[in-house]
């Protein structure tokens, strides 16, 4: 059974408190009729350092809960709050909150490196320190040689791959990546993720992944499952998953304490 969230008082900011968390959220797009409710119901928090896979079949709900945990869209009823990110406004989730999406993501026009490094100019780092960062960044994902390169002298794995370091080179303390393999080779998914959570561990973040890919699911240590806009869990034997946790539970997401 689930357990109870205990609360984390008003205005109270702790290092282990969750990243992220979400009160009986409801996203519903549309009004009357033509209504669609893409989530309903939702209680869940990420605890730093988790490693969560959301699995579920297409129009579970899966990106509208990823883009409403990143603070790019609002609930249209319950709370989604960052109790673990001081001052959590919109700027401050931005640097401390680093979204893969789905499909291609770079400006067209500015080089690879150009591409990594601009989100750190935003957030006011120097030119050269934003450089040598875009630089680390792309080492890590194997990517030096492509630095000059424009998005579309790239393969789709190529670009996802740059997706990814830009979002790290940010050095977010969350990354929500929505489908970040769904448009690879099965080898150059698993290379990706496996780039992402090893670089996310060296930086101490945590990491959602959303995925409708069981194989993928099975790379992180917790699973959630999406249906019809609803985070559920499988009855035990029900899918053969060898650890499946509740969005909250406390002992197997990583916990938050008050
Ligand atoms: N902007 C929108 N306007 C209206 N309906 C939307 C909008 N975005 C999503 N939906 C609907 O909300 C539901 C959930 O969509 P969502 O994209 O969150 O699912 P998903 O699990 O991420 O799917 P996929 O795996 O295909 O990306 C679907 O029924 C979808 O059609």
């Amino acid at each position: 059974m689930p357990t109870e969230i205990p609360s984390v008082a008003d205005g109270m900011q702790r290092m282990d408190a969750a990243l992220v968390r979400c009160d009986d959220v409801a996203r519903t797009y549309g009004s009357g009729p033509a209504a669609v409710v893409a989530v309903h119901g939702l209680d869940c928090h990420v605890p730093p350092g988790a490693r969560i896979a959301v699995v579920g079949p297409s129009g579970s709900g899966k990106s509208t809960l990823l883009h409403l945990m990143a603070g790019l869209d609002r609930p249209t009823a319950g709370k989604v709050s960052h109790p673990g990110i001081d001052g959590a406004d919109a700027d401050t989730l931005t640097r401390h909150i680093g979204v893969v999406f789905q499909g291609p993501s770079l400006l067209p026009p500015l080089t690879v490196a150009e591409n990594v490094a601009l989100p750190l100019r935003i957030d006011g780092v120097p030119e050269t320190e934003a450089d040598d960062r875009a630089q680390v960044a792309l080492a890590r994902l194997e990517l030096t040689e492509l630095a000059r390169r424009l998005p579309d002298e790239l393969s789709a794995g190529q670009a996802q791959r740059v997706a990814v370091a830009r979002v790290l080179a940010r050095r977010p303390r969350l990354v929500l990546a929505d489908e970040p393999t769904g448009q690879l080779d099965r080898a150059t998914g698993r290379q990706v993720l496996a780039i992402l959570l090893g670089t996310a561990q060296e930086l101490g973040a945590a990491v959602l992944v959303t995925t409708h890919d069981p194989r993928i699911a099975r790379a992180l240590d917790v699973r959630w499952y999406m249906a019809d806009g609803r985070l559920i869990r499988p009855e035990a034997g029900d899918g053969g998953d060898d650890r499946t946790d509740h969005p909250t539970d406390q002992r197997s997401s990583g916990g938050e304490k008050t």
